[in-house]
């Protein structure tokens, strides 16, 4: 039998107290080790969604399932077992790094707030400095340094908890293409070493095809995902990867997914 998705959303709709209907009838499930990419236009609910993933904020219809809500965490403070996990990671558009302490101590945030030592993180916190290439900037302060490297410090506090399920919204997009396309890769090396399952929002049909396994199209706003597109590359995406046949028949498909998604909705009167 399959084992059950990481996460699965039901028929999700979620609606703002003084606003918007961001979301109506949403389905979207993410299976361990997959890589799967929301994609859609400005305004359509994208990080909403992912904001009830993380239990940031609650649908006001529908269901959200996750594996591990059966198993909570422990309560901060009680647990000071290494190495300490976290069924979730958080990446977002900013690095939010706190500017007044080192990247070391930015990476070693999450597992501060549970209560584990420096001494009893250390080990954890180096690993995940050096996963994203930061090895040697322990002491640097987030002013020191470039986009991309604080983005990777970003990844690290993420990825500090070893999590099952990595929630990424849009984190490459205020970066330059060169910086943006190193950290595809990066990330993809990753997840191939890791496996951990992947949520990952971005208005980039170019950049969803090429990390995923599969696309996730999204109506405008109330969003809803609209059509599928399994990504059958090979696992291992290079520089060939992007000028292959099939990359570009994908990404043909996803673009054309968007604008018959965008299309239907003005036809039916609603706006992004
Ligand atoms: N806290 C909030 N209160 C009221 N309305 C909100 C709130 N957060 C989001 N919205 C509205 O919900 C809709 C969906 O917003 P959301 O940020 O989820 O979309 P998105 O697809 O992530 O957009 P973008 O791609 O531009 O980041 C928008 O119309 C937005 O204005």
């Amino acid at each position: 039998m399959a084992a059950p998705p990481l996460v699965e959303l039901a028929n999700v709709g979620k609606t703002y107290q003084h606003g918007a209907t961001a979301l109506a009838g949403l389905d979207l499930h993410i299976g361990a080790g997959e890589f799967v990419s929301l994609l859609g236009p400005s305004g359509c609910g994208k990080s909403t969604a992912l904001r009830m993933i993380a239990g940031l904020s609650q649908p006001t219809s529908g269901t959200i399932r996750r594996a591990w809500d059966a198993s909570p965490a422990p309560a901060a403070g009680t647990d000071c077992r290494v190495p300490w996990s976290h069924p979730l990671g958080c990446v977002f558009q900013e690095p939010t790094l706190l500017p007044w302490t080192s990247v070391w101590n930015n990476v070693y945030l999450p597992l501060r707030l549970r209560g584990v030592s420096q001494a009893a993180a250390k080990s954890q916190v180096d690993e995940a400095l050096t996963l994203v290439g930061l090895q040697g900037f322990e002491q640097a302060y987030p002013r020191e340094l470039s986009g991309g490297m604080k983005m990777r410090a970003s990844v690290a506090r993420a990825l500090v908890t070893r999590p099952q399920l990595l929630l990424l919204d849009e984190p490459f997009a205020a970066l330059d293409e060169i910086t943006r396309l190193r950290l595809n890769d990066d990330l993809l090396a990753l997840w191939r070493e890791r496996r951990w399952g992947a949520m990952f929002i971005t208005h980039s049909v170019f950049e969803s095809v090429y990390l995923s396994t599969r696309v996730l199209v999204m109506s405008p706003r109330p969003g809803r995902v609209v059509e599928e597109i399994v990504i059958d590359l090979a696992d291992v995406r290079t520089a060939e990867t992007r000028t292959s046949v099939r990359y570009n028949e994908l990404c043909r498909r996803a673009s054309q997914a968007l604008e018959r998604a965008i299309a239907e909705a003005s036809t039916a009167g609603r706006s992004a």
